[in-house]
């Protein structure tokens, strides 16, 4: 059976990349979609103001919805200080098999936990399940359409405190109006938004940083 562009993504970085070496992986995967197959990581250029989102608010626990390859997932444990940790969310069972192999090939394992499934169904068990008090940080990188319901669900289920970052991709490409809508004219979020590109490719894309105020 043919393999899948995730497949063979994960093939190029075992061959190409240094195991244990976070930076390498970055690089490798990097390398591959901007040469060869475009996949919907978050990218270098993304991936600075991601890095940049994440040295700032210096999460002790960060959340991700929407794992695919690992990429972010990779990009966000390598800057976590020592006893913090990631949840990522995948629902799909393919991308969570290559993510797991990703994370683990680049060494960043015991810093991050994938938590296998729908966001709506795993954000109310963060507290009970996965013994989280309140989420530091939350990159959201999934589906556009899940953007308001699941930061709606966040506050719902007493996941946000005052100062939790939310940060979120793709706001232009495929866009998120509604999100955006929704977040910058809530006066509980200070929203700033960071022009950029989407991965790989010359077209204008955006990041949306909304903090929590309480
Ligand atoms: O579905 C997506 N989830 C998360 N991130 C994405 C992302 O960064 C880019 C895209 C995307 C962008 C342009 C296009 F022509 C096709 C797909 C989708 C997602
Ligand atoms: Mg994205």
């Amino acid at each position: 059976m043919n393999q899948s562009k995730e497949q063979r993504i994960l093939n190029f970085v075992l061959q190409n990349a240094v195991r244990g070496d976070p930076c390498s992986v970055l690089d490798t995967i990097d390398k591959y979609c901007s040469q060869k197959e475009w996949a919907m990581n978050v990218g270098n250029e993304k991936g600075l103001i991601l890095d940049k989102t994440v040295e700032e608010a210096n999460p002790s626990v960060a959340l991700e919805l929407g794992t695919y390859c690992g990429y972010s997932a990779v990009r966000i444990a390598r800057l976590l200080k020592a006893g913090a940790h990631l949840l990522t969310v995948e629902f799909n069972p393919e991308f969570a098999a290559i993510a797991k192999q990703m994370i683990e090939f680049a060494g960043v394992q015991d810093k991050v936990k994938l938590l296998e499934g729908p966001s709506e169904e795993i954000i109310p068990q963060l507290k009970k399940k996965y013994e989280v008090d309140t989420l530091d940080f939350v990159f959201l990188d999934h589906w556009k359409d899940r953007y308001t319901p699941d930061t709606i669900l966040l506050q719902e289920c007493n996941l946000l405190r005052k100062g939790s970052v939310l940060l979120a991709d793709n706001v232009i490409v495929p866009g998120a109006p509604e999100f955006l809508n929704y977040i910058r004219n809530n006066p509980h979020f200070q929203c700033t938004n960071y022009p950029s590109r989407l991965e790989y490719m010359k077209v204008e894309d955006a990041m949306e940083k909304a903090v929590f105020l309480g």
